[in-house]
């Protein structure tokens, strides 16, 4: 991909571009793409053309420019998207078809990293681990029990997270007395809502020392229908049974090791049983946040593993509940839990499926503009 023109660095091909995208002149934009024109050039206010497109609605322009390679995550001066202008002045049909081409973008992407991956460590003992120089770290219990900090001051985790556990626990362990799998102690506070479905066994995998070492503090290690298992989950896979609940919430690890950890959900998640995580994916531009959901949705589709997302309000979080931690890594008004099952065999079921998946689709873009709209508020 070139890198981004900026408005001084421009030629009046790409300006002659920008000006056709925002009149909808599709002959124009394909003539003036073929003659290579800039598709990633920004104006003053980091606008791009596919930008200016989707936000007068000009759905056949914005495909040409995707075609073309205009990228459908461009940000511009205040961190809008392409989908955000099209959110913005609710064109609906191009807010979808960014959406999916951002989906098929991140599975063409993932599959080209992972050959490159295959490629330059064929032969050797495997790449190491993702979150290595995190493990390696010196971690921090704050006196009130609310914040685990890493050594540059960044959350592992905080105590406004606790209703949101909370109702991870509810959805993984529902009626209660299953077996349950938690990947990722962090304050404990997942654990300790488990420990209140009265579980058959509760299995915890815990990778960092000093956490490992504070969860046998309070004697987690030697609790009735515990099982800790110390090392990263990539390790201790071998050790696993199956499960009826289970969830997963590390820290320092990027979406391709979750997307590791979900192959594996079709032997640990039972018949009947429910998946969840922590669902802080790309949590700065909502956008991109419900272009990680579908795109878990089609991942986890191919394992027979159907994905509805919970929608569940934050409350106000205040500039003290961040002091002390370097980066607010929560921005959204609200919460996407997601609620992973096997798909149901049967078609009448499959039916509701895919009426439920749609149902979701356009819940998405109302809850997008509701954020957005908030959003617009705060500023
Ligand atoms: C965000 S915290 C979990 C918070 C937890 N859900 C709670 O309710 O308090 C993430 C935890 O995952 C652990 N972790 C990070 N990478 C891991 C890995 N690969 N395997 C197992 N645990 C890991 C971290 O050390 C940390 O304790």
């Amino acid at each position: 991909m070139s890198e981004a023109s900026s408005a001084a660095g421009s030629t009046e091909l790409d300006k002659q571009l920008w000006a056709a995208a925002e009149a909808g002149d599709l002959e124009l934009v394909k003539q003036l793409c073929s003659q290579n024109a800039d598709v990633t050039y920004q104006n003053e206010e980091g606008t791009s053309a596919l930008m200016t497109a989707a936000e007068n609605g000009h759905t056949a322009v914005v495909a040409a420019l995707l075609e073309a390679g205009a990228p459908w995550n461009q940000q511009d001066k205040s961190g809008y998207c392409a989908g955000e202008y099209a959110t913005a002045s609710k064109k609906h049909e191009i807010v979808e078809m960014i959406m999916e081409w951002g989906v098929q973008a991140e599975l063409l992407l993932g599959a080209a990293s992972r050959t490159n991956e295959e490629a330059s460590t064929s032969g050797t003992a495997g790449s190491s681990a993702a979150n290595a120089g995190y493990l390696q770290q010196k971690l921090v219990y704050t006196p009130d029990g609310d914040k685990l900090l890493d050594a540059d001051g960044e959350a592992v985790m905080m105590g406004w997270e606790a209703p949101l556990m909370e109702k991870h626990a509810a959805a993984i362990c529902r009626g209660g007395g299953g077996h349950y799998l938690n990947v990722g102690f962090g304050l404990g506070i997942v654990d300790n809502e488990i420990q209140r479905y009265s579980p058959a066994s509760h299995t915890i995998i815990e990778a960092h020392p000093d956490v490992y070492a504070h969860m046998c503090k309070l004697g987690w290690d030697s609790r009735p229908g515990v099982r800790v298992l110390f090392g990263r989950w990539q390790e201790v896979l071998p050790q696993l049974e199956s499960y009826d609940g289970i969830f997963f919430d590390t820290y320092g690890e990027y979406y391709e090791e979750m997307r590791e950890f979900h192959q594996q959900l079709p032997r640990l998640l039972r018949p009947g049983g429910v998946y969840s995580y922590f669902n802080g994916l790309a949590s700065d531009n909502f956008f991109f946040h419900s272009v990680y959901g579908r795109l878990v949705q089609v991942e986890l589709a191919t394992q027979q593993l159907q994905v509805r997302f919970e929608q569940l309000r934050v409350a106000e979080l205040g500039d003290e509940v961040w002091q002390g931690v370097r980066n607010k890594y929560w921005h959204f008004p609200l919460y996407f839990l997601p609620v992973v099952t096997h798909a149901a065999a049967a078609g009448a079921e499959e039916e509701e499926a895919d009426q439920q998946q749609q149902q979701q689709q356009q819940q998405q873009q109302q809850q997008q503009q509701q954020v957005q709209q908030q959003d617009g508020e705060q500023q």
